[in-house]
């Protein structure tokens, strides 16, 4: 077995956190086992001034640390699950799915206790398509405004005043040891997450067998079929994070129940469909799931999100 491996990371607080996690993780199953951080930036750490879904692209947090990879830099990459493009390029693999932490989002805000106590008008910040859009479906009075950057950023625009409330994933803020921001969590009635939202895993390369022994520990089976339902329904609507598309899976010994929704950008029409089956059909429930979405008129949604902007499949 390798003696040293090589993780390429996004370097933000909350990748560094992740990857930290990854690599105690990884000591701990592999005594001796020696773990090297390789830090850096990726396109979507660099272009802040841009709502994130008008960068658009596909692999916007991931293409940089694949290319260490390319290159013989780094052996694995660890990612937020939900920032993981739906094709992985050529010869690159998820080999581990951590467990998941919190799925659901956060509300955040210094002067109202929770979403339904914001006066009429408030400013809410959310750079999401997903959360605006079911946000906004519930109170269409809200101005909704974008907030980029990382978590650290996001928490000092809203303690400058920019914002009355932002959105935030819960799973984000708890690793950061920032419980104490969140005034609640939106149930997923009221905000479905996005796709794998709370799950870290890592990618490798498909043929190098060896470091797939070393991290294929790491793997939660029961988060794997919840990641394979989730991602084969945004596949299926050809999704990519960047889109107002929601879904949540669960799984209760074998059987999987598993919720979905699209919607307008400004929350004017919200479909949603629910499928229930065995976990070992994980991926055709989502396919299935999403095959509901489109009978009800998913493409027609779709389709004008993608004009508004010819990139933001990504
Ligand atoms: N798009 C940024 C991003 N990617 C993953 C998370 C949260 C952590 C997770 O989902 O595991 C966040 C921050 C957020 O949405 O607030």
């Amino acid at each position: 077995m390798k003696k040293t491996l090589r993780i390429a990371t996004r370097k933000s607080p909350l990748a560094m956190w992740q990857t930290e996690f990854v690599k105690a993780e990884l000591e701990k199953a592999h005594p001796g086992l020696e773990v090297i951080l390789l830090p850096m930036s990726t396109k979507g750490d660099k272009i802040l001034d841009v709502p994130l879904a008008k960068i658009g692209g596909k692999g916007l947090f991931t293409k940089e640390l694949e290319d260490r990879m390319m290159d013989g830099d780094a052996d694995i990459a660890v990612h937020s699950m939900k920032d993981v493009p739906m094709e992985l390029p050529e010869g690159f693999a998820l080999g581990a799915i951590l467990e998941r932490h919190a799925p659901t989002d956060a509300f955040v805000s210094n002067q109202y206790d929770t979403f339904d106590a914001l006066p009429q008008g408030a400013i809410l910040g959310t750079s999401s398509l997903r959360r605006k859009a079911q946000l906004m479906a519930i109170r269409p009075d809200l101005d909704v405004r974008d907030l980029r950057g990382n978590v650290g950023t996001r928490l000092g625009k809203l303690d400058a005043g920019e914002y009355d409330a932002i959105i935030l994933a819960t799973a984000g803020l708890q690793r950061l040891g920032l419980d104490e921001r969140i005034r609640h969590e939106l149930s997923p009635e009221v905000c479905l997450p996005a796709v794998t939202q709370g799950t870290i895993g890592i990618e490798y390369f498909a043929k190098d067998t060896e470091t797939l022994e070393i991290i294929q520990v790491l793997n939660h089976k029961e988060t794997e079929i919840r990641t394979t339902a989730e991602r084969a329904m945004n596949h299926h609507l050809e999704g990519g994070c960047q889109v107002p598309i929601g879904v949540f899976a669960e799984l209760d010994g074998d059987d999987l129940k598993m919720r979905g929704l699209v919607g307008t950008l400004d929350g004017s029409e919200i479909l949603t469909a629910s499928i229930e089956g065995k976990a070992e059909q994980a991926q055709e429930l989502g396919v299935d799931l999403a095959k509901k979405l489109l009978a009800q008129g998913a493409k027609a949604i779709l389709d004008e999100v993608y004009a508004n902007d010819a990139h933001n499949k990504g």
